[in-house]
């Protein structure tokens, strides 16, 4: 086995697309420092809606396939060189949005079986051994099936992991401190009238949103890591429209939302490592070798 660098930061997405709207610039950072990037994607994202018209077409397995390019499109952006798909290409379905009745499709993965998935993604665990984790919280950020799944999943895997050797010493959940959500909103709205969508989304709508003392990490992309952030979310063009001046981005509902290029976390396992009560500003802060023996 290659020997793999001495920082391996493993990021748990639900679909193609999310791990540039949460932690593009994150990623962009460590992989240009020289630390090992492993994405693990749970699904193709092939229930999706189509921003382009001129790709509308793209549907069911065609769009997964289409996603999986772009996903791939994305990380070249950000120099992301580890991507694995959950369980392999296919392996588990988009379950499309709670309430749905996409959401009782026996291969999609909310219906899968945790442990099972768990499983799996403990094994790229064991493979790579890395000291930090991201994933969402326990409501996948905003309530998709997919992301809920997805937080359980590596959750549990971690669980795993730690039972047959590796116990994985940071673990975040993805988070946006509501300060920061609402001055960003508030300066949205005022330049709405240049912008290239109609009207903008809420500060509920923005997934993770907490009160500003929960918030443990702030990873700021600096202008480098931004552009490239952006860049790979651009490179994601069935699912996101990013503005001129990349400062905001919209979804397929067309409501404009801020493009953070500080991206923020939330230590959940481990052991923070701020200096003064002050939040974390790297995520393998106080992770040492030492947890190989673990
Ligand atoms: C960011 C994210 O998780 N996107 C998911 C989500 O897509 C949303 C969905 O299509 C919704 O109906 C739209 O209004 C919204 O604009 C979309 O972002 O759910 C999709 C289906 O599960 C998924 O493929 C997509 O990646
Ligand atoms: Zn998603």
């Amino acid at each position: 086995m290659t020997e793999l660098p001495s920082r391996r930061l493993l990021l748990v997405h639900a679909h193609p697309d999310d791990e540039s709207i949460n932690n593009g610039a994150t990623m962009a950072r460590y992989a240009a420092e020289g630390a090992h990037v492993t994405l693990v994607t749970c699904t193709l994202g092939e229930r999706g809606e189509v921003i382009p018209p001129e790709l509308r077409h793209l549907t069911g397995a065609a769009l997964g396939e289409h996603r999986k390019a772009e996903l791939a499109a994305a990380m070249a952006e950000l120099g992301v060189h580890d991507v694995r798909l959950l369980g392999g290409p296919g392996r588990y379905g988009d379950s499309g949005m709670m309430g749905l009745p996409d959401n009782d499709d026996p291969a999609c993965f909310w219906q899968a079986d945790v442990d099972e998935a768990a499983a799996s993604l403990a094994e790229v665990i064991l493979e790579v051994r890395p000291q930090v984790l991201v994933t969402y919280d326990e409501d996948g950020g905003y309530g998709h099936p997919d992301h809920i799944q997805a937080h359980r999943v590596a959750m549990r895997a971690a669980e795993l992991a730690g039972a047959a050797g590796w116990r994985i010493p940071k673990v975040y959940w993805n988070r946006v401190p509501r300060s920061v959500a609402e001055d960003a909103f508030a300066r949205l709205r005022e330049e709405l009238p240049g912008l290239p969508f109609p009207s903008a989304a809420a500060v509920s709508d923005v997934p993770g949103v907490v009160d500003d003392d929960r918030v443990t990490a702030e990873i700021d992309g600096g202008a480098g890591h931004a552009a490239a952030k952006a860049a790979a979310m651009r490179a994601h063009a069935t699912q996101i429209a990013v503005a001129p001046g990349e400062r905001c981005f919209a979804l397929s509902n067309d409501l404009a939302q801020p493009l953070f290029t500080t991206e923020y976390y939330e230590l959940v396992r481990g052991e923070a490592a701020g200096h003064g009560g002050n939040r974390e500003t790297d995520l393998f802060a106080g992770t040492t070798d030492a947890a190989e023996a673990a």
